[in-house]
């Protein structure tokens, strides 16, 4: 998917909500477990019920993967039945992957030919030649790790070598090697204040947002310092919305908590003009 089609997403659904797929095996609804694949049973109620006011689903692999190959199975079931039943939705895999170039160009066919996302988070900090291998995919994206949502983001994302932190360089110089079309930044929205000087350095590009819900962080101050004129966010709420409630109903609780959050998306779209 490319940039034009994502913005036109955004102004059909009203809405730059991603919802986070971290579907700990652990907290999906009793009734469920016992069926033959629960985590899937479980994704597909909550896709059903949010896809309407949704532009985007995460699944973080660390609650796949952990399952070995049942997790991997139920991650696949999962992508192909997205792609089936609503193939306008953006496709992230949270992998955080980035290693030396071989090794990255197998990650990149593992989670953009292989499972066919859309996209996937990589970190930077082993540099150039363990980003570029994920560039190679006409229409696919990079999301690389800028200023992360955590309290550990302070141990070295804002440490300065002349007067430039260092997520500030991470944004500098990734835009050597890719540019609005291939590559977001993850910033979360617990930083949300540092997003004014964030859209300094990447005025254009979509960034991903993580913290909302569960981590506290406020959906209208990430819009007010990091919403450009094409949007330029997708926001990702995972727990607050699929683990909004334990019992049956999970999915309805689920579409609920996503449509609150997509009609405050509708106002701030509004505000800004973009619809
Ligand atoms: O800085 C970051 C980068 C990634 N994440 C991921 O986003 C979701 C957030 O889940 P919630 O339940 O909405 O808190 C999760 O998959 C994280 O690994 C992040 O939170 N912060």
């Amino acid at each position: 998917m490319n940039y034009t089609a994502l913005f036109e997403q955004i102004k059909k659904k009203k809405s730059f909500l991603c919802v986070g797929l971290d579907s700990d095996i652990a907290k999906i609804p009793a009734h469920l477990q016992q069926v033959a694949d629960p985590v899937f049973e479980f994704n597909k109620a909550v896709i059903d019920a949010t896809a309407g006011v949704t532009i985007a689903y995460k699944p973080n692999i660390a609650f796949y993967e952990s399952r070995g190959v049942e997790g991997w199975q139920s991650l696949e079931k999962t992508v192909t039945y997205i792609r089936q039943q609503y193939p306008e939705i953006f496709l992230i895999a949270d992998a955080k992957r980035g290693d030396i170039g071989n090794t990255s160009q197998m990650y990149a066919k593992a989670f953009l030919e292989t499972l066919n996302f859309d996209a996937i988070t990589v970190a930077p900090y082993m540099g150039e030649d363990s980003v570029t291998p994920f560039l190679q995919y006409p229409e696919k994206w990079v999301i690389l790790l800028a200023l992360t949502s955590n309290k550990g983001a302070f141990d070295f994302q804002f440490r300065e070598d002349k007067g430039v932190k260092l997520y500030e360089a991470v944004l500098r110089k990734s835009q050597e090697w890719g540019d609005k079309q291939n590559m977001m930044y993850v910033v979360g929205a617990t930083k949300a204040e540092m997003l004014g000087g964030i859209r300094d350095i990447v005025p254009d590009h979509f960034l991903l947002v993580p913290g909302v819900g569960a981590q506290g962080g406020s959906l209208q101050e990430v819009a007010k310092y990091g919403m450009n004129s094409h949007c330029g966010l997708i926001v990702n709420s995972s727990r607050g919305i699929i683990f909004a409630d334990k019992t049956e109903q999970f999915a309805v609780r689920a579409g609920e908590e996503a449509r609150k959050l997509q009609g405050e998306m509708e106002i701030l779209l509004k505000e800004k003009g973009i619809l």
